[in-house]
């Protein structure tokens, strides 16, 4: 068996620890990363009757264990979503998108009920985007235009060379946004031309934050 990192054991504690807080049966809206993909390998003991993939990477993953994958446009609402993040703060707002897949994530997590937010105590902070960039999904032609327009509102953009998101787009990374407001900074960045979605979730937060530390998992509401 291979032996895990310290913060590897942190998200299989995670994973392990959301089952309980998971529907049986149904369908289930699934996220994607590192933290996601050692909840994956538990979802058969769920007895799913299928899953909405957040990306490809997921559905890949889903449908290698045997769980049927179902397009969005088949499912009127899900019952659940259960992602990890990058960034989650004490309003349960997050940052997400570091696997680029922040897009289909925020159109998934739209239809649950319940968003369960899955993460290791790292990603716990006081102010979203200082210790992780937000995440843009922009379309290629206006990569130029939406990163001036960032610029204005304060932020440092990083193209992500080499990444291409799952619908053909590009990544900005904006460093240094002081974002006090992020419903609002969420609203302003996607108001830009160009801009498919950015990584802050704070118009749609999550219900149900579980944070694996040391000392165990502990479940957090949004305040
Ligand atoms: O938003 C995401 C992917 O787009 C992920 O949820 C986020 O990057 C956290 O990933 P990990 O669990 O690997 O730390």
């Amino acid at each position: 068996m291979a032996i895990l990192s310290a913060q590897d054991q942190k998200k299989r504690a995670v994973a392990e620890a959301a089952l309980a807080h998971l529907p049986k049966g149904g369908i289930l809206g699934v996220g994607t990363g590192s933290t996601v993909n050692f909840l994956i390998d538990l979802l058969p003991s769920l007895q799913l009757e299928a899953a909405v993939a957040s990306s490809k990477a997921t559905e890949d993953r889903l449908k290698a264990i045997g769980i049927e994958v179902i397009d969005l446009n088949h499912v009127g609402s899900l019952d659940a979503y259960v992602d990890g993040a990058d960034e989650i703060d004490r309003h349960l707002h997050m940052v997400k998108g570091g696997g680029a897949a922040l897009t289909r994530e925020k159109i998934v997590a739209s239809v649950a009920r319940e968003f369960i937010c899955i993460v290791d105590e790292s990603k716990w902070v006081t102010q979203l985007g200082r210790a992780f960039p937000i995440p843009v999904e922009v379309i290629p032609m206006a990569r130029s235009s939406v990163a001036r327009k960032i610029v204005a509102l304060g932020g440092d953009p990083a193209y992500r060379e080499g990444v291409v998101t799952d619908n053909g787009n590009v990544i900005l990374d904006v460093f240094n946004l002081n974002i006090l407001n992020p419903i609002e900074m969420e609203t302003l960045i996607n108001n830009i031309p160009g801009v498919v979605t950015n990584g802050i979730f704070a118009q749609r937060g999550a219900n149900l934050a579980l944070i694996a530390s040391d000392q165990g998992v502990r479940t957090v509401k949004p305040e």
